[in-house]
């Protein structure tokens, strides 16, 4: 199984737990790992059969911009979701940055795997 993958995807939603979080939007990052087969796509140099990485990273901007969740825990699971049944993903790997979150630290995020690695 190959991958496919999209790094540090900006996407602008309303995130949080406090009541200041309900009022703003703010920036999450996106690690995205996605197994995909690229034989059939290189075989034809044929996007068709390829998984579009800007398609993806569309959809997903999309799908964010219109949601307020309050966990990045459940944004993770419904976009991992969302890739997996729109896209035919069979595995994915998502990282869901909060830069900011935490004063003191660099980073704070989620880390979670769905699907099966064939
Ligand atoms: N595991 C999590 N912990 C926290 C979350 C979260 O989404 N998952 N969110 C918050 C607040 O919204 C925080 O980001 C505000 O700075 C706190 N902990």
């Amino acid at each position: 199984m190959d991958t496919v993958f999209i790094r540090e995807l900006a996407v602008d939603t309303v995130i949080g737990v406090y009541d200041w979080e309900r009022a703003v939007r703010q920036t999450l990052l996106l690690d995205l790992d996605m197994g995909w087969d690229n034989r059939p796509a290189a075989a034809g140099d044929n996007l068709q059969h390829a998984l579009d990485y800007a398609a993806v990273s569309a959809r997903i901007a999309s799908f964010m911009d219109g949601q307020q969740f309050q966990l990045i825990e459940t944004a993770a699971e419904e976009i991992a979701a969302l890739v997996r049944t729109e896209f035919g993903v069979p595995w994915l790997r998502l990282r869901l940055c909060k830069p900011g979150a935490v004063a003191a630290a660099k980073d704070v995020g989620v880390l979670i795997e769905r699907g099966e690695r064939p």
